[in-house]
């Protein structure tokens, strides 16, 4: 069966999700530390995977046999986060390559920025370790997440 394109009006959703700042989180000087944000960052690829793709993380690692390891990440700390803060993170897909997919993600407060990521995620195969075609399914899926060009 011929794959269903990814016309304008699936794209430009938005995946959204919620992280309470805990005590773990931060360091003495009672902020975030940067590798927490960047675990937070993964929960967010984790949570778009299993709510917003329908693709749990355990499903592609055990059942599919493939994995998204990121080949390149951007990221900007625009202000810090404290303790007790409810950091709003987003997703969108700015790109879809063949076997990659170029993502940005923030954490916002309120309205205040906290940090921008920019992961490249690519889907390997777990066995080899090579890049393989997202399925048809699975590039559909994402494409909703797909932000129009301006
Ligand atoms: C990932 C690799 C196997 C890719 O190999 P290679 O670069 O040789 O492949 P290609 O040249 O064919 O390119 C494939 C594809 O990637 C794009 N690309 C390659 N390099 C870059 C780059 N620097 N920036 C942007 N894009 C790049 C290229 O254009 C191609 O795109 P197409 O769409 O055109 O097909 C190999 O690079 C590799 O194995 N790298 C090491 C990966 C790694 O170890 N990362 C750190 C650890 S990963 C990790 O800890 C991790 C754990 C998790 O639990 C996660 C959970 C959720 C999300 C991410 C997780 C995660 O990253």
């Amino acid at each position: 069966m011929e794959p269903r394109r990814v016309t304008l009006a699936d794209m430009n959703q938005k995946f959204e999700h919620k992280i309470k700042v805990l005590f773990q989180h931060c360091d003495p000087a009672g902020i975030v530390f940067y590798p927490r944000y960047f675990e937070m960052v993964n929960q967010t690829v984790e949570e778009w995977h299993e709510v917003g793709l329908r693709h749990s993380f355990s499903q592609m690692h055990r059942e599919s046999g493939y994995g998204v390891p990121t080949v390149s990440i951007g990221a900007e700390f625009t202000a810090p986060s404290h303790m007790g803060d409810v950091l709003t993170w987003s997703l969108e897909v700015t790109k879809l390559g063949r076997t990659s997919a170029h993502l940005r993600i923030i954490a916002v407060c309120g309205e205040a920025l906290r940090m921008t990521a920019t992961p490249v995620l690519v889907s390997v195969h777990m066995a080899t370790g090579r890049p393989v075609p997202w399925s048809d399914d699975i590039r559909a899926r994402m494409g909703s997440f797909l932000i129009a060009a301006k």
